[in-house]
């Protein structure tokens, strides 16, 4: 049997995916694929178009070509009904952890639970709390956000993202506004989930602490070229890319000699 006929259905699989905002082409001719389970990131400079990938990718935005297939099943092809369904099969976590400030954080995790599930308000609040114990807030179930830190407020959101049990968990910029220990725990926290859970976790970030912690491959984004210019694992590309782009991203503007 050929390495082809062997693979596994990858987790996602994008081909020729092209961005655009009104005309104006961010990427173009992107393809990669995440293998299931795996820590995946998606790196690069200010502005090199990581968000507007992850948009994309999760329905926000309509690419303008090519095609997005999640666990063997085409995203952009799928009836908008079909789509939902897909969607509640992934979890986000948004930068801002996207919490909803009325609600304590068990209230939070179990949105998700009433909007798209028949089970009993026991039920519900059973997972929540099952949940929030996962990312490490037993006993917090019943703060609002405005009484907690944004450490924890992560946490939350990632609860609340679990909480559909998904399959892929997208991550938007998880270390943004952390100081580096809080963001070294959220990091321990990612791999923890994923190795317990098996969740394929698809991260947009920049933050090279992170990237060489827990990435177990990357796509490196440049802005000039509109797409990818790196695909691999960090420390190797940091160690032997050809690519002085790439270089100098892994090793924070220092360029090492070849
Ligand atoms: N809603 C929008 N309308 C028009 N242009 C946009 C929009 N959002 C982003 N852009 C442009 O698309 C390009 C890529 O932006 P994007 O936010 O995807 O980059 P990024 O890599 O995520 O950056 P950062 O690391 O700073 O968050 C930028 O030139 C940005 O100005």
């Amino acid at each position: 049997m050929s390495d082809t006929e062997s693979a596994p259905t990858p987790a996602i699989d994008v081909q020729g995916l092209h961005c655009a905002y009104e005309g104006r082409t961010i990427l173009k001719d992107v393809s990669f694929q995440v293998r299931r389970g795996e820590v995946f990131f998606v790196i690069g400079g200010s502005g090199c178009g990581k968000s507007t990938l992850l948009r994309n990718l999760i329905g926000i935005q309509t690419p303008v070509a090519g095609s997005v297939t999640f666990l063997g099943e085409s995203f952009t092809k799928a009836r908008p009904e079909r789509r939902q369904e897909l969607l509640q099969r992934f979890g986000v976590l948004y930068q801002g952890a996207a919490l909803w400030t009325s609600l304590t954080l068990r209230q939070n995790v179990e949105l998700p639970l009433e909007e798209y599930t028949t089970l009993s308000r026991r039920e519900r609040e059973e997972i929540a709390t099952l949940k929030l114990a996962q990312v490490g807030l037993a006993g917090s179930e019943d703060f609002y956000p405005a009484e907690i830190s944004g450490g924890m407020k992560k946490r939350a959101g990632l609860a609340r993202s679990l909480a559909l049990d998904p399959a892929i968990l997208f991550l938007d910029e998880p270390s943004a506004g952390l100081d580096p220990i809080t963001s070294r725990k959220l990091d321990d926290l990612v791999l923890q989930i994923r190795d317990l859970l098996g969740t394929t976790m698809f991260v947009v970030s920049h933050e090279l602490a992170s990237i060489f912690s827990i990435a177990d491959r990357v796509i490196m984004l440049d802005r000039e070229q509109q797409g990818i210019v790196a695909e691999g694992q960090p420390r190797e590309l940091a160690r032997s890319s050809g690519d002085p782009r790439v270089r100098e991203f892994l090793h924070r503007g220092d360029l090492p000699p070849t």
